[in-house]
């Protein structure tokens, strides 16, 4: 079918859903639960309580076709030129899988298990050092998926090293950081693709010389000139690649932190997760696929629905930085108002996405999912098998997980308006058997897929990141003036360093 025509359907299931109501979806058709749902190895996710149905997502459907979004998939793994602005492929997938075919991704993925060798000697080195805590240093990508895989997964680690994060440019992290440590003890690793990043370099200078010499510092970088210049040894740089971006490199020597934490086994079945996903992705039907349903849904929910905001609520406490990674994985992606080829999308792109773990998030922002004037499309993520003992917990957590959504999603009637639930506010549950480094990794890469899929569909780049790059300048520019050496800034950021200056 046409793409006007497309569109055109797409606009009336817009029209025809507006009204509908999630509870009488859900009554209507016996077969909901089992029909909107899907099991990829260890996710399984739910679909039933979104606001749509099997013709919506039939066009839906259609327009997955109609931009070819298997082609696209397949590119993906394959090591097309997905990233056009800055001319490069986004193989995070030959990281851990070999799916992909031709030279170029073959090639990436022998280059993905020779530093994935070379990290497991060093992780070896250290476990036999006398190193006790090992600080990760870096910001956005090279500092989110290790933290939060290393908070995730710590059931999984036998507890040989502390790992501890410094990303912020904010002097107290450092020092809070350091407080405690003895730099005999504690090893540093520098983690920045493009061993340029203010933050990284400013932190990683302080810890280099708080360590008194560099046997103890380790770097990942694709600048590996820059972390030798910096004073990092050769042999203690592992390589990163510019075909890696930031947000999707965990599964790098970026994760270097992680192997750390739960050994080389566990890293590699987070991995290994992570394949299965990706295996699912390029090769099941679209009708059967579950990042593209789960794109499907979030394009339906911004354009269709016109959604502005998106939330992710872990219901793990291991899981409480997923929303932070989310943020910048989804965020940065997709946040671009301008298509490859120039052109406006026009439509909606991405949408704010924030969140927090249940059940604390309950008694914080809830009221406003359930009384607020804005609708905001949650996805619930619950772990079915606890790793811990105390049963009464796990019971109410899960209890509280579906009432939740069951809530959100139907609402309910009283008398006095203050009390009423208005309800119809879509949801997607995720239940993952236990949270593993498989079943993270399997995770994660869904919605890496998903985050593609919607890049896709709206026609933009998720692998670059321009808009990020003026904050950076001007910030250069201002240091000199908050020095006192010249002006720089309009009347407005004047004024704010003058203030600044007056009170130091
Ligand atoms: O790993 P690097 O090069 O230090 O970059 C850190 C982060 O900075 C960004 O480039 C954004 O400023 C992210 O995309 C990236 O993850």
């Amino acid at each position: 079918m046409a793409g006007e025509a497309l569109v055109r359907q797409f606009l009336d299931h817009a029209e025809r859903l507006a009204g509908a109501r999630i509870p009488d979806l859900v009554a209507a058709d016996p077969a909901r639960a089992g029909a909107l749902s899907l099991r990829v190895g260890p996710v399984y996710a739910n679909f039933a309580r979104q606001r749509i149905d099997a013709a919506t997502l039939a066009t839906l459907g259609g327009l997955a076709g109609h931009v070819r979004l298997s082609l696209a998939l397949r590119a993906l793994v394959d090591g097309a030129e997905v990233n056009a602005s800055e001319g490069r492929a986004a193989l995070h997938t030959a990281l851990r899988s070999d799916l992909g075919r031709g030279d170029v991704a073959r090639a990436a993925h022998a280059e993905a298990l020779a530093a994935r060798g070379r990290m497991a000697g060093l992780v070896d080195g250290l476990r036999a050092s006398g190193v006790t805590d090992v600080i990760n240093i870096g910001i956005g990508g090279s500092d989110l998926g290790p933290r939060l895989a290393v908070d995730a997964l710590k059931d999984f680690g036998d507890g040989r090293f502390r790992l501890h994060f410094v990303s912020n440019v904010d002097g107290s992290e450092v020092q809070h950081v350091l407080r405690g440590l003895d730099p005999a003890r504690t090893a540093a690793i520098l983690v920045s693709k493009s061993f340029g990043t203010q933050e990284t370099l400013l932190n990683g200078a302080l810890v280099r010389d708080w360590l008194g010499g560099s046997e103890r510092l380790f770097a990942v970088s694709a600048n590996v000139p820059a972390a030798e210049a910096f004073g990092v040894d050769p042999a203690r740089v592992l390589p990163m690649w510019d075909w890696v971006g930031g947000r999707y490199s965990l599964w790098s020597s970026v994760g270097f932190a992680i192997a750390l934490a739960i050994g080389m086994d566990g890293f590699e079945a987070l991995l290994a997760g992570a394949a299965e996903m990706d295996a699912h992705a390029v090769e099941a039907p679209l009708e059967a696929n579950l990042p593209i349903l789960h794109a499907l849904v979030a394009v339906w929910n911004r354009n269709a629905l016109r959604l502005p905001t998106q939330a992710v609520l872990p219901y793990d406490q291991r899981l409480a930085r997923l929303p932070d990674y989310l943020q910048q994985l989804v965020m940065e992606s997709l946040g671009k108002s301008v298509r490859s080829d120039g052109r406006s999308p026009g439509v909606a792109t991405v949408p704010v996405v924030w969140g927090g773990a249940g059940t604390g998030a309950q008694h914080s922002f809830f009221q406003a999912l359930h009384q607020g004037t804005d609708v905001v499309p949650a996805d619930f993520i619950g772990v079915v098998r606890p790793a811990h003992g105390y049963r009464g917990n796990h019971e109410a957590l899960l209890a509280n997980l579906l009432a939740q959504a069951e809530a959100l999603g139907n609402g309910h009637a009283a008398e006095d308006p203050q009390k009423a639930y208005p309800g119809n506010r879509p949801s997607t549950l995720f239940l993952l058997d236990e949270l593993t480094p498989r079943s993270l990794g399997a995770l994660l890469a869904m919605y890496e897929h998903s985050v593609y899929a919607q890049s896709v569909l709206w026609g933009i780049n998720a692998f670059d990141q321009w808009g990020v790059e003026l904050g950076k300048r001007i910030a250069g520019e201002l240091l000199p003036a908050l020095r006192g050496e010249g002006d720089a800034g309009d009347a407005v950021t004047r004024a704010l360093i003058g203030e600044i200056r007056a009170r130091r």
